[in-house]
């Protein structure tokens, strides 16, 4: 079993030219129905991707440093964010770091992704490529609570404090730069349906180019009705113009490259 071709085409030699260091790639990527939801009433986790889509998911977690969530997805979903789908005899496939922007530290200390870690590190275990667990960063503000980055640590989290956009968010404009500060050449964005707003819609980074270079979307053929739109009612000021990469149908559903028109 081996990457599909679109996404190593399209996607991971991107991620991983040399000059992504200093210039990290930004992957946006979810699942959503035709009526633009990417979760049902409530927030409540539905499952829209196929067998096949959510393996070429797990490809492209492969294919970046990091991925990327925030803290409501973390509160919602308890995700695990690893690569169980793809060959675990493969040593050169490797999780990416995961990250949670969580600007008050409202992660909680129980969040699965922690407890996997902590049991990993606590067998010693030397679980090496597909296997590897990564300790999970929680990005926040400078001003986070003591307590809370304590409580988080010693779940066993790593603590990153950034400064914060006026509007208390992690600021999408100087994202790029953090991610380079932490040694990290690209993150696959996950969501939930803010931060991937917040994303979208952000003004283009220092050097005149857009914050996203690469959408990964997939369309499954359902409805959800009531639910979480990928843009939150009344959260659109203007959405970015796409440009169409490529589209591929994997089982019932259909994936979608694009990049943000310049
Ligand atoms: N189908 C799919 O592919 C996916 C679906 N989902 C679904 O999305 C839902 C969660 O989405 P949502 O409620 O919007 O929450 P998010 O997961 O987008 O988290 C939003 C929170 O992240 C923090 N944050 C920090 N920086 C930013 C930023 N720049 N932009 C936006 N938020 C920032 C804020 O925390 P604070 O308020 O503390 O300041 C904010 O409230 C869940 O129901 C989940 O199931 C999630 C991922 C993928
Ligand atoms: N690709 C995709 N398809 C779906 O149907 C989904 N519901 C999601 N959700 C995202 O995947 C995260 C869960 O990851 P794990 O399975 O726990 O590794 C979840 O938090 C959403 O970000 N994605």
């Amino acid at each position: 079993m081996s990457a599909p071709a679109f996404l190593v085409e399209h996607v991971a030699k991107r991620t991983t030219a040399p000059s992504t260091s200093e210039r990290p790639h930004i992957t946006l990527t979810w699942a959503q129905s035709l009526d633009m939801k990417i979760a049902g009433p409530g927030g409540a986790r539905v499952t829209l991707s196929g067998p096949e889509s959510m393996l070429m998911t797990h490809w492209l977690r492969t294919m970046h440093d990091a991925i990327l969530i925030g803290v409501q997805t973390v509160i919602m979903d308890d995700p695990r964010l690893k690569i169980q789908q793809v060959p675990q005899d493969d040593p050169t496939l490797l999780p990416p770091q995961p990250l949670v922007l969580d600007p008050k530290l409202r992660m909680p200390p129980t969040a699965r992704m922690l407890s996997e870690w902590m049991n990993n590190k606590a067998g010693n275990t030397t679980a090496a490529g597909p296997q590897l667990v990564r300790q999970p960063w929680i990005i926040c503000g400078q001003d986070a609570d003591d307590a809370k980055a304590k409580a988080l640590e010693e779940a066993g989290a790593r603590i990153v404090r950034v400064e914060l956009h006026e509007n208390g968010y992690i600021s999408p404009t100087t994202f790029p730069t953090v991610l380079r500060d932490l040694g990290l050449r690209s993150v696959m964005i996950e969501g939930g349906s803010r931060v991937l707003s917040s994303f979208l819609h952000a003004p283009n980074r220092a050097d005149g180019t857009p914050v996203v270079d690469s959408v990964v979307v997939t369309v499954a053929p359902m409805f959800i009705g009531e639910g979480i739109s990928v843009v939150p009612p009344g959260a659109d000021v203007g959405l970015p113009g796409l440009t169409f990469v490529h589209t591929e149908t994997m089982g019932k559903d259909a994936v979608m490259v694009c990049t943000l028109a310049a």
